[in-house]
């Protein structure tokens, strides 16, 4: 029996002529032939011809390689785009050819799909390289076969179902992935379906069409789905939940795509849909978000209270103008300029998690992610476990907040090419604290726009940035309430009297001000203000790979000499 895949090596020609074309356990690779080469410099050698030779060549790795499929009425020109002035000659028509697809870099971190037509004129040569390709395609179990789409026709511009037709269909149909598409008719559509009908058996992964909303009903329909199936109680307290199996894929079409933009570089559908094909996996940290010891939801991105939740609440009413909604919301809710009073407490992570000022960046097989930390060991166990251990370690600030933000990634997107904490990471089981401090309007705005350049927007006296694993916050109007029942509990009528007094005086209208805001939560309002929140370590897994640092790749004859 076989054990190593066979490596093949033959002279084949392609649209730049005839090439010396080699495959191995791990690429593909094709160069100018050597006798060309040879011939060009011995003769009229023209080196503007002999770059063009260099230039077609590639060497790609064999999992990058999105289908290989046999060439009919091969054309010698067709994938050149020039057009035949003569009629083929017999030995062209006698031609066999091959097709190869596979996933080319451009610039940012966007995927294409490149091809590339190998000829011959022996039918069995060129069978066996269909055949030999096939089977070490075949040998990669990590690609998806069968997925479940969602499509929300509604997100970011309603392009979703257009973006999906035209961009993404026509490259799972050539990687021979199979779909069942459905196009969602109202909000938690996605959600619901997954939860309880979807046949998950059926299928190798979930895609979703849309923002960082779509994602999250689907994140939520998985891990609802899951937890379930497995017997885990979401609603517990301290429950371990389990892992999802499924990996999703996030098309973007959406208004922020921040999920997409931070796991993958790009908010490019075509980029997206490759990592789908070529079965890219990245676990992904989720929130767990509580209020009154009751379950609310779930939070992969951004949690934001004070500027971010005023900002969602008045952008909601404006759906209708598409994406720009959160620029208008974001300068009226800036001039505002609103702050809120409250407790924020909060458990450390260790510090072998790295810490938010760090500028160590998530990267794709990011170190810090991959490795075992105690935040990771503890993550799940039960909430007194982790209170008795952590005794003590729980910090309390009390304060007037602009915002308080919690980034469980960096929450990068096009708005903010380094987001909101660059140096966050995906995986790491760890949520990074900012809080904003009450502060002039002018340095509010130094800050905001320290997210579109270089500069750090934790540099500034009235921000604070924590790596944390757990916390909490407490809007001063509930931190009264909270006081004031056990006060009443345990004091005597003397403290009774100075409790409410204290509250007649900084509360003259009883005590009831519209104090608080909402939470953003990946793009969803949460109308709690008092809220606990805990990361689970890699809860779900994305077809991505995170960011690829983009130097690796950028010489396609480096990675032939590796
Ligand atoms: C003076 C210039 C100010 C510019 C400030 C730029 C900061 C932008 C940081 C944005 C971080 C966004 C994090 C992602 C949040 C998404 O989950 C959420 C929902 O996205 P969706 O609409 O579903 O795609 N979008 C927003 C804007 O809240
Ligand atoms: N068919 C539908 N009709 C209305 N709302 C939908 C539909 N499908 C999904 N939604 C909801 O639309 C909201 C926004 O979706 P999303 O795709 O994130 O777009 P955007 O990025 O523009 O906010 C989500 O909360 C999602 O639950
Ligand atoms: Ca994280």
């Amino acid at each position: 029996m076989e054990t190593q895949p066979r490596a093949l090596c033959s002279q084949l020609t392609s649209q730049h002529g005839l090439c010396d074309v080699t495959l191995t356990g791990a690429f593909l690779s094709w160069k100018e032939a050597e006798t060309c080469r040879r011939r060009a410099a011995g003769h009229a050698y023209d080196p503007r011809k002999a770059g063009a030779f260099k230039k077609g060549g590639r060497c790609v790795p064999l999992c990058e390689i999105v289908a290989v499929q046999e060439t009919e009425g091969e054309d010698p020109g067709a994938d050149t785009g020039e057009r035949r002035s003569a009629p083929r000659s017999p030995a062209e028509c006698n031609q066999h050819a091959f097709t190869v697809s596979y996933v080319e870099r451009g610039r940012k971190h966007r995927w294409q799909c490149s091809e590339v037509t190998f000829r011959c004129t022996e039918s069995r040569l060129c069978l066996q390289w269909l055949q030999a390709i096939k089977e070490q395609l075949a040998l990669l179990t990590t690609r998806p076969k069968r997925l479940l789409v969602y499509i929300n026709p509604y997100g970011g511009k309603q392009r979703g179902k257009r973006i999906y037709e035209q961009k993404v269909a026509p490259i799972f149909c050539r990687a021979s992935i199979s779909t069942d598409v459905i196009v969602t008719e109202r909000a938690n559509h996605a959600r619901d379906h997954l939860k309880t009908e979807a046949d998950l058996q059926k299928y190798d992964g979930i895609v979703c069409v849309g923002g960082d909303g779509m994602f999250s009903e689907v994140m939520h329909g998985l891990i609802s789905r899951t937890q379930r199936d497995t017997g885990a109680d979401q609603n517990c307290s301290g429950e371990t939940l389990v892992e999802c199996s499924l990996r999703v894929g996030i098309i973007p079409a959406g208004s922020t795509d921040c999920v997409c933009y931070a796991t993958v570089g790009s908010n490019d559908p075509v980029t997206s849909a490759l990592h789908i094909v070529v079965g890219d996996s990245q676990p992904m940290d989720v929130c767990s978000i509580r209020a009154d010891d009751t379950f609310l939801r779930y939070s992969v991105s951004l949690l934001g209270y004070g500027f971010y939740g005023d900002m969602l609440t008045d952008s909601e009413r404006k759906r209708w103008m598409g994406p720009a909604r959160y620029d208008l919301s974001g300068v009226k809710t800036f001039l505002s300029h609103r702050y809120y009073e409250g407790t924020v407490s909060f458990l450390l992570a260790d510090s072998n998690v790295g810490t938010p000022r760090d500028k160590l960046q998530c990267r794709s097989g990011c170190n810090i992610c991959q490795q075992p930390s105690a935040d990771k060991r503890l993550c799940g166990k039960e909430d007194r476990a982790l209170d008795g251990e952590a005794k003590g370690a729980w910090q309390v600030i009390r304060g007037k907040f602009l915002a308080i933000n919690a980034a469980c990634m960096s929450c990068a997107c096009p708005r903010s090419p380094k987001g909101l904490s660059p140096s966050a990471h995906l995986a790491n089981g760890t949520v990074d604290l900012i809080l904003v401090h009450k502060c002039s309007r002018l340095d509010f705005f130094r800050h905001l726009l320290r997210h579109t350049n270089k500069d750090d927007q934790f540099d500034h006296p009235f921000v604070e940035v924590y790596r944390v694993r757990q916390f909490r916050f407490t809007p001063r109007c509930q931190e009264t309430a909270s006081e004031l029942e056990l006060e009443l509990r345990e004091g005597d009528g003397v403290g009774r009297a100075r409790f409410f007094s204290q509250i007649c005086r900084k509360h003259p209208a009883c005590g009831c001000m519209p104090t608080h805001s909402c939470w953003n939560c990946d793009g969803e309002i949460l109308p709690h203000a008092g809220i606990e929140v805990r990361v689970h370590c890699q809860l779900i897994k994305l077809f991505a790979r995170g960011i690829e640092e983009q130097t690796v790749f950028d010489d396609p004859y480096t990675l032939c000499a590796i």
